[in-house]
């Protein structure tokens, strides 16, 4: 079962230069949250902090009524068991075969006899498709499968709290569909929280149920999927959607001269892509935090992209075609009160598929 993970006001510099700064969220219990973010903006030192690698400048990292910065080494060495971590890499030993890289925290961290670690080891290489490479070596399987063996090997300890760092990078559109659906199914399986730091926006959109954007030294948003599809804030519009018109530049922040020349130029942001529907467990059941497609949407009176949920069957969704007639009333008679605002958005574009065929 997942534990719930509360960072507050988490601050992190290395040699006086800040890295990022007052960082709030709360990882739900059970619960998969994508942490997005430009190259260098400090995903990676993020995951290190939470478990306990780096220690933060200021804030807090709560599990439970445990504030991890504060714990004494020891006390931290116990709440690390609740941690399993997936590296870029994989980070197995290279002398090391697959089988001992796998068994290596349970001879570590545990007195289990050896058949009882044969029979972990087993269960945890079978789970990721690995029966049979047992005796590789790391230098002698694929990135993909170091990617596995990597995960196989954060999961031995049974871990309540599941960190990924990049692990579709190095990685082939069709592997990353199959790892990103093995995540699902873990998720499902073990019901432990998940934070995944990626780049692939793909990834961004269907797996999590959260999702957060660290940009220039401080989270710019964190929260619900669908609140950052659906967002017109145009950081997390820019880098949602793989766009380079915006406030992230080349080397992170584009300048005054930058976006002036840009507004000048007249060339806008694309509008946002239909929210497609969450990636479910093999099984095709709901995910345990399953929420229906298009209800955080509904809650909040937010409008989703044109074409959102399209993909979901209608009895499964929040948002339904009703939804959208009295958002499209609703907002019609906003317009008419103000005017000047130009045409009501196109709410038919919502079921675009459908009214095109
Ligand atoms: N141990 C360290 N000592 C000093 N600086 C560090 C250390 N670890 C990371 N940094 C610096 O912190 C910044 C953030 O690095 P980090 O690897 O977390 O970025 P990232 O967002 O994960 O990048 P990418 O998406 O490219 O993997 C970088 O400038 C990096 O050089």
């Amino acid at each position: 079962m997942g534990v719930e993970v509360r960072v507050e006001g988490l601050t992190k510099s290395f040699g006086g230069q800040p890295v990022w700064s007052d960082v709030s969220l709360t990882l739900p219990a059970g619960e998969i949250s994508v942490l997005l973010g430009p190259s260098g903006t400090g995903k990676s030192v993020f995951l290190k902090t939470l478990v306990g690698l780096l220690r933060p400048d200021r804030g807090s990292i709560w599990i439970g009524d445990r504030d991890l910065p504060r714990l004494s080494e020891r006390a931290l060495y116990e709440v690390r068991r609740l941690f399993g971590v997936l590296f870029q890499d994989g980070a197995l030993f290279g002398s090391m075969n697959i089988y001992d890289n796998v068994a290596f925290p349970l001879r570590e961290h545990t007195r289990k006899p050896e058949s009882q670690v044969r029979a972990i080891v087993e269960e945890k290489l079978e789970l990721v498709g690995l029966t049979g490479a047992e005796k590789k070596l790391p230098g002698e399987i694929s990135g993909g499968m170091r990617k596995r063996a990597g995960l196989a090997r954060a999961l031995v300890l049974d871990p309540e709290i599941i960190l990924f760092d990049e692990p579709d990078s190095g990685l082939d559109p069709v592997r990353t569909a199959y790892l990103n659906q093995l995540i699902i199914d873990l998720n499902q399986r073990t019901d432990a929280t998940f934070l995944i730091v990626t780049h692939d926006i793909n990834t961004a959109r269907t797996v999590p149920d959260n999702i957060g954007l660290i940009y220039h030294g401080h989270l710019a948003m964190f929260g619900p999927r669908e609140m950052l599809l659906s967002s017109t804030e145009p950081v997390v519009r820019q880098f949602l959607n793989a766009q380079r018109v915006g406030p992230i530049g080349m080397a992170e922040e584009k300048d005054a001269e930058e976006l002036r020349a840009e507004a000048e130029s007249g060339v806008d942001l694309p509008p946002l892509p239909p929210i497609a529907a969450q990636l479910r467990p093999s099984d095709g059941l709901p995910r345990r935090s399953e929420r229906p497609a298009g209800q955080w949407c509904r809650e909040n009176g937010v409008t989703p992209p044109p074409g959102s949920f399209a993909d979901a069957p209608e009895r499964e969704i929040g948002w339904t075609r009703r939804d959208a007639m009295d958002q499209t009333a609703m907002d019609q008679t906003a317009m008419d009160q103000t005017a000047d605002f130009g045409p009501p958005p196109d709410y038919d574009g919502l079921h675009s598929r459908e009214v095109s065929r």
